[in-house]
Order: structure tokens, then C-alpha cells, then sequence
């Protein structure tokens, strides 16, 4: 061979010499800079392994190219989405920058001694490039793979415990997109467009000024796809979840503690901010007593929405849910904090389509106008919709019995609540509306109960029950919006507890036939409501008030029982003086009246008290 042939001394005279005159630059980029990680080293693996070796993403950029390539590593680690590529030891490949062919070679060497291993790559180009490549090719290189490894990013979802983010947060796998998620079709366009604007808009938001966050709130019913919009939005930027709940944080120092260590480009989810906690400095009288108190204040929130806490991060995306939104704070709802306000609402036609198309693959039938018919009045939820279509795995059944829930639901003669708040501040006065409804006779067992022009809740209780539910929702509000329990069935059961306790309360008319043990086994009830978070703090009260009118109640019982046999007596006695003038009966019959009438007095005024003790109920 040639190396035989030339002596060592000659080769390496024509190897500097070549080099001297040669038009190549070479660059180096080893895994180290500085005595620090090399960011550079770190970009040019995800872009050589993302953007060149995949041949899908060389034809996405017509101004560069690749070619050459010899041997490639492929694998998948935990916090990638999809197979990651490399370049093998020695290998090379040739990337096209606008026609500029820019090789890169990846190299290693191990030492045995130390047992480490070396890694850098070496960039050739020719020299008269060395600007262009400078200027355009490595910052290009160092975006796209910012781009490429943000888009292969595993989202994350973390939660709180202990005052800290989890450390294993898991890695969530929603399939929830926007292409299956179903909404109207200019909304999703919006919402879309939005999120987009946002991402692209580094430069936007430094002009003007402002730290790059958006904050979003979701309302609407249960059931209508607030969950799953976040999760959509998750997918769609690659962005992680942080499930920020703030009745677990003990005071505003965490709260702020908690806001620096969340990461860029994340969505930090307060759900259900109506109802999770009351923030301390919200007016008084909102809520009742036993409602959750939060340690974060109000101000200590909204500053760390728009304070100056809020500039430590980027890329930061708020949302809150509600399923009222007239009950959140207007501080929290202005434009900065809540720049877009998002309903979901009950299925529509075009909803339900969409579910359609993407349950049971079905696009059009000769049922669709039946359902379009009933939709339209029978306000339900995608997610009920959505439970119906996965009922079974045959069209035709499905539609079937989605045709007959839609039925049921336009057909249950409904209680509107419309002009009724959730919790009525202490004193306020029954409104004309709410007469009305007091006065409405309820033959169904179903009540509904709504928040403004939209019946948020729906609750099944037995048809003797229901006149119940409506005076307790009217007197104490949804008693069960916090409950742990989720489901409309389970707070059903809850309420029917309630209500059942009531009206056994009310059926003994002055608590005559109430023993203490029925009491007692009344206050565990109360103990379990109170443990699964349904608002019972006025019924606790109510039966700790009877508990004391008990031993009243049984005195009354026996002043009746006297009155009684006082009468009795005086009847006897009245018998036995008539016709023949017995002064000292007369007088005992005399006697007796007044303490007749004294008792009588006694026993009116016990029942009052025990009247009121009752009506104080509801
Ligand atoms: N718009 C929708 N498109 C597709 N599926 C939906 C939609 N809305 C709800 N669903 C289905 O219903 C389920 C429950 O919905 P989701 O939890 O998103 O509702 P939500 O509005 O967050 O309810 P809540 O207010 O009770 O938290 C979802 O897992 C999803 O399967």
C-alpha cells in the first residue's frame, strides 16, 4: 500500500502541506465547552438525529438536505415520544444548508485508563462559508433542534405533595387531541389559533414588553370537556401539566415557592377555582362557614399570575376551570390574567357529529334528524353523549339509545332554579321567582338545579323527596359542589341522605317519637356527609338544637298527658256538683281550670319553640 511505500516523515509533510492549502474548515464541537456542558454539542445530536437522519423531516425543509450517511444509532428513552437517531462512531453525513453541503463526522475516544470516552463532533464546510455558517447555519441548527427536541418531549403532569412538585411526575399518555375533541368547529379554529399565536410569539411579547404567558378560563357544565381541552392543549404544544391545587397549599410563600420551580413551557391547571377553596379576601357572606378555607390569599394568587413573580418563567400557560363562572373573583377574570374565556357548553348538532364520526365512525344516518330534533332542547353533555355511543359496539343500538336518553332528557318536566344563587348570603331575601318555585308542585323525582341562565347540576331523588332537595337547595345552595364524590349519581345517594334525615325530623312533628339513639345515629350520618365534603355544617346545627329540645319535648308530652287527666277530673267533677250547690268542690273544679289553663300556656309555648327549632331546618 501507499503507507508502505512513502515513509511516515513524507506522509505527514504532505498531509500539513495539503492542509494548508486546503479550501476546508473544520469545526469542532466536543461535549464539553468552557469546563460546562457543550449546549451546541447537546443541539447538533437532536438535529442531526431528527431533522437529518430522518429522511420525513429532510424532505419537510427544501433548503437542506442530507446525504452520505453510513451508520446510525436508533432507541427510545422514557422522557422521548417517539425513536430518537444518532450518528455511529465515524460516521458522517452530509447536511445541504441552502446547497452548501456542511459534513459533520461524529467521533469518540475512549480512555482505558480513566475509563471515560470522548465525544465531538467535527463540522467541514469550505472555508469561504465560515460566515454564513456563523451567522445562519449553527443558530439554525441550535432552533431547530430547540424545535425537535420540544416536539419529541414525553408531557409530563405533576402534582403537588408535601409543598413540592411530585418528583415522579408521570409521564401522560391523553389521547385526548383536537382532532377528537368535539366542538364547534369556529371555536376550535380560535382556540387553535390562539395557542399558535402564543407560541410564536417570543418576539411579539418582547416588543410590548410582557412576560410571555396567556392565561385561559374554561367554563361550562360538568361533563362538557374541560379536562380534556386541557389535555388537547397539553398534546398540542408539548407542553407538561402542573395540577396546581390550591386548597393543598399552606400559605402564599409555598404557593410563590411552588410558581419558581415549575418549568417552561407547561400549563399550570387550577381546576374548579370556584369551589376548591374561598380565598380569604373575598367578600363575606358568599359562602357558608363550613366552607373550605384556602391559605393562599387572593392577592398572593393573582400575584403570581401577573406579579413580578410571574417574569421567572416563560411559556407559561394558566387555565382555570369552573363550572360557574359568575362566581369567581372579577380581579381574576380581567384581560393579563384571563386573556381568553372559553365556554363549553351542552352537545349541539354539529358536537354530536363529531362525536359520531369519532365513536362509531359514522358521518351521516337516517337517525341523525331525530337526534338533531332532540339535541337542540335536551342539554346533555358531550360526555353523556359520548357515554351513549360507547354503549354498544352496534350503530344502529347506539343511536337507538341515544334517541331514547335524549327523549327522557327533553321529556323530565325540569325545576329551572334559574334566578337562584348557589349560596344565598345570610339574610338575603326568597325572591319573587323562588316563591313561585316554592309554590310549584313537583310530581318528578328529578330536581335541577342552575346557576344564571344554565342548569349546571341535575340530581335523581326519590319523587317524595324532591319538594325536600328544592327548599334545601334554595335555603343552603348545592350542598354537594364540593363533595369528593364526582359522579351526579353518588351525589344523588349523598342528598337523598340529607333529605331523608329531614324528613324524618319533620315527620315527628314535636320531636314526640325521636329517641336520642335515632339522633344519634342521625349525627353519624352527618359525620359521613361532612367527611365526604357535602356542606352540611346548618343540618349538624339544626339536630344539636334538637338533640337539646329532646328533654323538652318529652316534658311537653307529659304536661299534655296531665292536661289530659286534668280535664278528665274536671268533667267527673262537674258531673258529681251538678244540681246541688258543693262550695269546696267548686273550688277544687276552680282550682283545676287555672292549672288546665297554665298547662295549656306551658305546652303552647314549648311547641313553638319546637316549631321553630323544625322550620330553622329549612
Ligand atoms: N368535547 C368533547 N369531545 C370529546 N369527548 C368529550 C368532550 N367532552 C367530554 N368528553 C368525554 O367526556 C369525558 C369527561 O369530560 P371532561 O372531564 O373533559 O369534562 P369536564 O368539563 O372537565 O367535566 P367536570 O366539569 O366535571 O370536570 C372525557 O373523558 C371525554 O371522554
Amino acid at each position: 500500500t501507499i503507507n508502505e511505500l512513502v515513509p511516515k516523515e513524507l506522509r505527514d509533510f504532505l498531509r500539513k502541506l495539503f492542509r494548508r492549502f486546503s479550501l476546508e474548515f473544520t469545526m469542532v464541537i466536543a461535549e464539553t465547552h468552557g469546563g460546562s456542558s457543550n449546549r451546541l454539542f447537546k443541539a447538533a445530536t437532536t438535529y442531526l438525529g431528527g431533522h437529518v437522519l430522518t429522511s420525513a423531516s429532510v424532505s419537510a425543509s427544501p433548503s437542506a438536505g442530507s446525504s452520505s450517511t453510513q451508520r446510525v444509532t436508533v432507541g427510545k428513552s422514557d422522557s422521548a415520544r417517539n425513536l430518537t437517531y444518532g450518528l455511529d462512531k465515524s460516521s458522517k453525513v452530509v447536511d445541504f444548508f441552502h446547497g452548501v453541503p456542511m459534513t459533520w463526522q461524529f467521533n469518540t475516544e475512549s480512555n482505558a485508563k480513566r475509563q471515560t470516552e470522548t465525544r465531538w463532533y467535527e463540522l467541514h464546510f469550505n472555508k469561504k462559508h465560515a460566515e454564513m455558517v456563523k451567522m445562519k447555519y449553527l443558530p439554525y441548527v441550535l432552533d431547530t433542534a430547540k424545535r425537535l427536541g420540544d416536539e419529541n418531549r414525553a408531557v409530563k403532569f405533576y402534582t403537588i405533595w408535601r409543598d413540592w412538585w411530585c418528583s415522579s411526575a408521570v409521564n401522560i399518555d391523553h389521547p385526548m387531541t383536537f382532532d377528537t375533541l368535539a366542538m364547534d368547529g369556529d371555536l376550535k379554529k380560535d382556540i387553535l389559533g390562539d395557542l399558535n399565536s402564543f407560541i410564536d410569539g417570543k418576539e411579539y411579547y418582547k416588543k410590548i414588553g410582557r412576560v410571555w404567558k396567556r392565561g385561559y378560563l374554561l367554563y361550562g357544565p360538568p361533563g362538557t370537556g374541560k379536562s380534556s381541552l386541557i389535555a388537547a392543549m397539553a398534546n398540542h404544544l408539548n407542553f407538561d401539566i402542573y395540577n396546581l391545587n390550591l386548597s393543598s397549599i399552606k400559605s402564599d410563600s409555598v404557593l410563590e415557592d411552588l410558581l419558581l420551580r415549575v418549568s417552561n413551557r407547561s400549563i399550570i391547571v387550577v381546576e374548579d377555582v370556584d369551589c376548591t377553596i374561598k380565598l380569604q379576601n373575598r367578600g363575606a357572606g358568599d359562602f357558608p362557614d363550613n366552607f373550605p378555607r384556602a391559605q393562599v390569599s387572593l392577592s398572593g394568587l393573582l400575584n403570581s399570575i401577573d406579579g413580578l413573580l410571574s417574569c421567572c418563567g416563560n411559556e407559561r400557560i394558566f387555565v382555570f376551570t369552573t363550572n360557574y363562572k359568575d362566581r369567581i373573583d372579577p380581579a381574576l377574570l380581567r384581560a393579563g390574567r384571563m386573556d381568553k374565556h372559553i365556554c363549553l357548553d351542552y352537545c349541539t348538532f354539529s358536537t354530536f357529529k363529531q362525536l359520531a364520526a369519532t365513536y362509531v365512525d359514522i358521518f351521516s344516518h337516517r337517525l341523525f334528524p331525530r337526534i338533531e330534533d332532540l339535541i337542540k332542547d335536551a342539554k346533555a353533555s358531550p360526555a353523556e353523549i359520548a357515554g351513549e355511543l360507547m354503549k354498544s359496539k352496534d350503530h344502529e343500538a347506539c343511536l337507538d339509545g341515544l334517541i331514547k336518553f335524549l327523549e327522557i332528557k327533553v321529556s323530565q318536566p325540569r325545576v329551572s332554579m334559574a334566578s337562584i344563587e348557589d349560596r344565598r348570603p345570610e339574610g338575603k331575601a326568597i325572591n319573587k321567582r323562588e316563591k313561585d318555585l316554592k309554590n310549584e308542585n313537583t310530581p318528578s323525582s328529578i330536581v335541577f338545579l342552575a346557576v344564571g341562565s344554565d342548569s349546571v347540576a341535575e340530581y335523581r331523588v326519590k319523587e317524595e323527596l324532591a319538594p325536600i332537595l328544592k327548599a334545601v337547595f334554595i335555603k343552603h345552595g348545592n350542598i354537594v359542589t364540593n363533595s369528593s364524590l364526582q359522579s351526579m349519581q353518588c351525589r344523588s345517594s349523598l342528598l337523598e341522605v340529607v333529605c331523608g334525615i329531614i324528613q324524618r325530623l319533620q315527620q315527628s312533628v314535636d320531636f314526640e317519637h325521636l329517641t336520642e339513639v335515632e339522633i344519634e345515629s342521625m349525627f353519624t350520618s352527618v359525620q359521613d356527609l361532612e367527611s365526604l365534603k357535602v356542606e352540611v355544617g346548618w343540618l349538624r346545627k339544626g339536630l344539636d338544637e334538637v338533640k337539646k329540645a329532646l328533654p323538652l319535648a318529652k316534658q311537653c308530652s307529659s304536661l299534655m298527658e296531665d292536661k289530659d287527666k286534668n280535664l278528665q277530673d274536671i268533667q267527673k267533677m262537674e258531673k258529681e256538683v251538678a244540681g246541688c250547690e258543693d262550695k269546696s268542690k267548686s273550688l277544687q273544679i276552680q282550682e283545676a281550670k287555672a292549672r288546665t289553663e297554665k298547662l295549656s300556656e306551658t305546652i303552647t309555648n314549648i311547641k313553638t319553640k319546637l316549631k321553630e327549632i323544625r322550620d330553622g331546618l329549612l
